[in-house]
C-alpha cells in the first residue's frame, strides 16, 4: 500500500542521522526547483528525492543482502559499499513503500551512478543530489552554474567532479557513470548541432 507523503517522510527520516535528513530536505527543494525549470512533475521529483537515501545508513551487510536476495544488480557488490544504497533504496520504494511509478523508482536507483539514456526525472534527482543548498564540496558552485544552463551540463560537471575524486583516490569506478557521462556529452553535442542547423534551414525557407 502506498504511504501518504507525511508517513513516508516520518519513516524515511527515521532511517538516517539528522544531518542526512537535512541533506534530503535540500535535495527535495532542489529537485522541485529543477522540475519546475526543466518541465518535469515537481511532485514526482520530490517523491524520488524523499526516498533516495533511505538505505544510505543501513548496515552494509543488510544492503548487500537486499541486493543478493532479490536478484538486483549484483555487479554493484564488486564496487565500494557507498554505491549500493541507490539500488536498495529503489527496492524499498517499490516493495516497502508501495511506489508503482517506474520513473520514480528508477530515479532513486540511478541517483548515484547515472545511466545511459537517463530520463528527465533521473537527471533531476541526480543533479539535485549534487547541488542541494547544503552541499559544500570543492567545485559545487561550478556544478550549480552549469545546472542553470541545462540538466546535461550540470550532470556532466557533477560526474566530472566525482570521477576526478575517485581517480585522485585511486578508487575503482563503477563504469555506468562513465557511460552516462559519454551519453550526456553526445546529447549535448546533438542539441548544439540541431540548434546550429535550425537558422540555416529557416534561412533556406524564407
Ligand atoms: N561511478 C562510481 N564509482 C565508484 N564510486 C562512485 C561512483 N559514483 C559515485 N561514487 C561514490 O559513491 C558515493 C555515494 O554517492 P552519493 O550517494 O551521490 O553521495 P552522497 O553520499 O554524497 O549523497 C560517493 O562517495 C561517490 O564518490
Amino acid at each position: 500500500m502506498r504511504l501518504k507523503r507525511e508517513e513516508l517522510i516520518e519513516h524515511v527520516s527515521s532511517q538516517m542521522p539528522a544531518r542526512r535528513w537535512r541533506h534530503t530536505l535540500g535535495v527535495m527543494q532542489s529537485a522541485i526547483e529543477l522540475a519546475e525549470r526543466y518541465g518535469a512533475d515537481p511532485a514526482r521529483a520530490e517523491l524520488a528525492a524523499i526516498i533516495h537515501d533511505v538505505a544510505k545508513y543501513w548496515p552494509v551487510q543488510r544492503q548487500a543482502a537486499v541486493i543478493a536476495d532479490n536478484g538486483l544488480d549484483a555487479d554493484l557488490l564488486n564496487y565500494d559499499a557507498p554505491m549500493w544504497h541507490s539500488e536498495v533504496g529503489a527496492y524499498v520504494a517499490e516493495h516497502e513503500y508501495g511506489i508503482e511509478d517506474r520513473e520514480v523508482i528508477d530515479a532513486i536507483r540511478y541517483h548515484t551512478s547515472g545511466r545511459e539514456n537517463m530520463t528527465l526525472l533521473d537527471k533531476i534527482v541526480c543533479l539535485a543530489d549534487y547541488i542541494e543548498p547544503g552541499r559544500d564540496f570543492p567545485g559545487v558552485d561550478l556544478i550549480r552554474e552549469k545546472a542553470q544552463l541545462s540538466l546535461e551540463e550540470g550532470l556532466i560537471a557533477g560526474f566530472d567532479s566525482t570521477l576526478r575524486v575517485l581517480v585522485e583516490r585511486g578508487q575503482t569506478i563503477f563504469p555506468t557513470t562513465v557511460l552516462a557521462r559519454n551519453d550526456l556529452i553526445r546529447q549535448l553535442a546533438q542539441r548544439e548541432q540541431a540548434g546550429q542547423a535550425k537558422p540555416v534551414a529557416e534561412n533556406r525557407g524564407g
